[in-house]
């Protein structure tokens, strides 16, 4: 399997090289060149397997000679053995037609351990195998950096720094960052959004000149096509649960970065049976206005009560456009450079091929308030406000469609107890045992400002040997 950028003039990757980067050298971000794909058939026998196995089944084809299906499956056994529910990601119903797909059993509580477990995993074996040191450098509006650590923390061969926004994350959502510590793990707190912190990651990639000869960086994000690659399982997973290759089912995602739903897209593209993905947005709803209305500007960042959802700038919607483009990598290349300038309009037949897969909706925050207590009045279930706004959206759907709806259930309602107490449901959650001393332990992290020549001293001064 060769991997390739999706603006055209990156040398072509193996498995392990991707493994080993994040955004490609011209900017763009790798794809496979081509997909595997699996017959009505092979989904009917995929169907009896439990999660770890339909994961080395999926994944295999994306490794291929960087590790041998015997090591692939020890590493995917192991990773999956420290989630907390036996079936990895459980399907609940909540209503005719409504699902939930839970994705916060991991370690840190939200579905980036679904990637981040394993990816940490396939990297401590393949920097071993080489002999590397490399540095890791990530950013996360919440979830994505203590996955990251947690995922990471066991390889002997890297560092770590995880830009976070300063004040911009739930409570929890810092503290499970910030109380991971140890020599080689850096939380830096910028001041500054979001957007802020993953630009500097993006730049820091495409001029690793700060860094020691020897040392590159190693993206955590959804730039990291591993990370895309691990997500796409659990598409399968609930396919397969709800009937799949004999009824297809629609999907309501959580949308941020755009890597978690561009792993369903993929999903459809192998051959699962999918209706549609729903672009569920808070208000910073980029994605929402170009599927409604072909607009694609820039607005500023909002604060809301999903703060993983802050973004504006959505990093893999590129790859989807790739797509759309008929894979040109000219016309991306274009694309982007007016998107850096500021708005960009997408074709008619982009936007067609968009709208033949995506809805998308915007869910405000006394939106997200008003799910979570009504599902909570009519099920006694208690989403987090991320997977509430993905129910939104799919409970809107839903009358339209009469397919079965999942939303996937991205973190766990005890990371955003501020949020719960707002929506006023009698509910408090509780965080599992294994993080019942979370605000008992010391916190490390540095504030810098929204500044990258800083940043970038702070890494040089704080690399390991
Ligand atoms: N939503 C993320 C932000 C980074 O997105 P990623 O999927 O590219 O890592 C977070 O919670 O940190």
């Amino acid at each position: 399997m060769r991997y390739i950028s999706t603006r055209g003039t990156a040398p072509a990757l193996s498995f392990e090289e991707v493994l080993l980067t994040g955004l490609a050298s011209d900017g763009g971000l790798y794809v496979p060149e081509s997909l595997p794909s699996f017959s009505a058939e092979q989904l009917e026998e995929m169907a009896s397997l439990d999660y770890p196995s339909l994961a080395h089944r999926i994944l295999l084809p994306f490794v291929d000679e960087a590790f041998s299906s015997e090591e692939l499956r020890e590493i995917i056994d192991d990773t999956y053995s420290v989630f907390r529910h036996s079936a990895v990601a459980p399907l609940v119903q909540l209503e005719h037609n409504q699902w939930v797909l839970e994705l916060f059993h991991g370690p840190t509580l939200a579905f980036k351990d679904f990637a981040l477990q394993l990816l940490g995993r396939l990297l401590d074996a393949t920097l071993k195998r080489r002999g590397e040191k490399v540095v890791i450098m990530g950013a996360t509006s919440g979830d994505t950096g203590s996955a990251a650590i947690a995922g990471c923390q066991r390889c002997e061969n890297i560092d770590i720094f995880i830009l976070h926004p300063h004040n911009r994350v739930s409570d929890v959502q810092r503290r499970q960052m910030t109380t991971l510590s140890g020599p080689t793990i850096h939380n830096l707190a910028i001041e500054g959004n979001f957007d802020d912190c993953q630009a500097m990651v993006k730049a820091s990639f495409r001029d690793q000149s700060f860094l020691p000869d020897g040392r590159s960086l190693v993206a955590v994000n959804s730039i990291n096509w591993a990370r895309i690659m691990a997500q796409i399982v659990y598409y399968f997973y609930a396919g397969l649960a709800l009937g799949a290759p004999h009824r297809a089912a629609a999907y309501s995602v959580p949308t941020g970065n755009f890597g978690d739903i561009f792993a369903g897209y993929l999903a459809a593209k192998m051959g699962l049976p999918i209706a549609q993905l729903m672009i569920a947005t808070n208000r910073n709803d980029v994605l929402h206005r170009l599927l409604s209305s072909g607009d694609y500007a820039r607005q500023a960042l909002e604060h809301t009560l999903s703060p993983s959802m802050d973004i504006t700038v959505s990093s893999n919607f590129e790859r989807l456009m790739f797509d759309l483009y008929d894979r040109d990598p000219s016309a991306i290349a274009a694309l982007m450079a007016a998107f850096d300038d500021g708005d960009i309009a997408l074709s008619e037949a982009a936007m067609s091929n968009a709208r033949a897969m995506f809805a998308s909706h915007r869910v405000d925050d006394a939106e997200t308030l008003a799910c979570i207590s009504n599902v909570w009045e009519k099920t006694g279930y208690l989403l987090d406000p991320h997977s509430a706004i993905g129910y939104a959206a799919a409970t809107l759907a839903d009358a339209k469609s009469g397919v079965p709806w999942v939303t996937l259930a991205t973190a766990h309602p005890a990371k955003f107890p501020g949020a719960i107490e707002r929506s006023g449901v009698a509910a408090v959650p509780t965080l599992p045992a294994h993080l019942s001393d979370l605000f008992d332990l010391d916190e490390h992290f540095d504030v810098l400002p929204n500044d990258m020549a800083e940043v970038h001293r702070f890494m040089s001064a704080h690399l390991g040997a």
